[in-house]
């Protein structure tokens, strides 16, 4: 990437003395929409903090459309957020709203106001210009505050979890939207979000993010598909992937990649890979059946101790209490290092 969006380059940040970001490196290619997912307190608002001003570093550096603007005051970013409460003036217009950050900036009324429209128009909100903040609904307000950090055509979009306030219909509404607006504008965005669905479907890429520290950043198919830690592995993907040890009560069936049977491993398997009713399977008892639609997701207890997550079809899913065989085949497990959590096999 050499002519990136957007580089943090060992970015520390500490709150009174409390280190909350441990030298990131994060390169946002121009153009792209990536995502930084991660659970509450990982540290994920306090990188856009950093990125837009708002929090000065302790360490590292900030560059934005390749300029280095490590000591620069918020103003001169040339960075527009979203924050999740949206944050408009209630005593303004929804027009003056999304003006405001040009008029500030002497930007003639009349220009702001055509730009303030075009912006509207853009989001699909130019029906409600006139309007205050008070009469809009969530998802109207949503449009502004995306219309309002549009209209500066700023280098970097930052939105702190923009879509957690909306139901889950709108959320996923204005999930596509937001991807058809980047892609239109053809915009360089950082997006924060804990929900793993809402990372995996809107991002070019995903930075999963933990306790300050950056666990792996990649297409949301390597995130699925070979996650670098098992804390990847488990914060993505519903319910969570199973992790047992490699030597413990399940051996998978077929050949094993080589080393595994050293021990020291953990192997993990989403439940989508279990089989409930292989011959040569591992004695399991279902605690309890979850039905979603179509799906079921029993949870098992196997003879040993160990708890294991199935998915099955809703039609024939076990009852509670019923006895199982539980199989899983090598090719779908991944092998992680028990000690460090890093991924093992390829
Ligand atoms: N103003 C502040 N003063 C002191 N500590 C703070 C402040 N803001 C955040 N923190 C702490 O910094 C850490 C990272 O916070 P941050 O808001 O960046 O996390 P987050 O991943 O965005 O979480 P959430 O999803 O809950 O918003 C947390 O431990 C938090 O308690």
């Amino acid at each position: 990437m050499s002519d990136p969006g957007l580089a943090l380059a060992g970015v520390s940040a500490a709150y009174r003395g409390a280190t909350v970001l441990h030298e990131v490196d994060l390169a946002v290619a121009r153009g792209e929409l990536l995502v930084v997912l991660g659970p509450s307190g990982a540290g994920k608002s306090t990188v856009l903090r950093v990125v837009a001003g708002l929090e000065p570093v302790t360490a590292g550096r900030v560059r934005i459309a390749g300029r280095d603007v490590t000591g620069e005051r918020p103003g001169r970013r040339n960075v527009s957020m979203v924050f999740q409460s949206y944050a408009l003036f209630p005593h303004l217009s929804v027009a003056e709203n999304i003006a405001f950050g040009l008029e500030v900036r002497d930007t003639p009324r009349a220009v702001a106001r055509e730009r303030a429209r075009a912006a509207a128009e853009t989001v699909g909100c130019a029906g409600l210009l006139d309007r205050r903040p008070a009469q809009l609904s969530g998802g109207e307000r949503q449009r502004v505050a995306l219309a309002r950090a549009l209209v500066r055509e700023p280098d970097v979009f930052l939105l702190d979890e923009p879509l957690s306030n909306l139901d889950q219909a709108l959320r996923v509404q204005m999930r596509a939207e937001l991807r058809a607006l980047h892609d239109r504008l053809g915009a360089t965005m950082v997006h924060v979000t804990h929900d793993q669905t809402e990372a995996l479907v809107l991002a070019d890429r995903i930075a999963v993010l933990r306790d300050g520290r950056i666990e792996q950043v990649g297409t949301p198919d390597e995130i699925w598909r070979t996650p670098a830690t098992t804390f990847v592995a488990r914060f993505v993907g519903s319910p969570a992937m199973n992790l047992l040890p490699a030597d413990g009560p399940l051996r998978p069936g077929g050949d094993p990649p080589p080393g595994v049977e050293a021990g020291g491993m953990r192997i993990g398997f989403r439940p989508e890979a279990v089989t409930l009713d292989a011959a040569d399977g591992t004695d399991a008892t279902v605690d309890r059946v979850e039905v979603v639609g179509e799906d079921a997701y029993a949870y098992l207890t196997l003879a040993a101790g160990h708890p294991v997550v199935a998915r099955v079809p809703a039609a024939r899913r076990p009852g509670r209490g019923a006895a199982v065989r539980v199989a899983v085949h090598w090719p779908d497990v991944h092998v992680f290092h028990a000690d460090s959590g890093r991924r093992y096999a390829p």
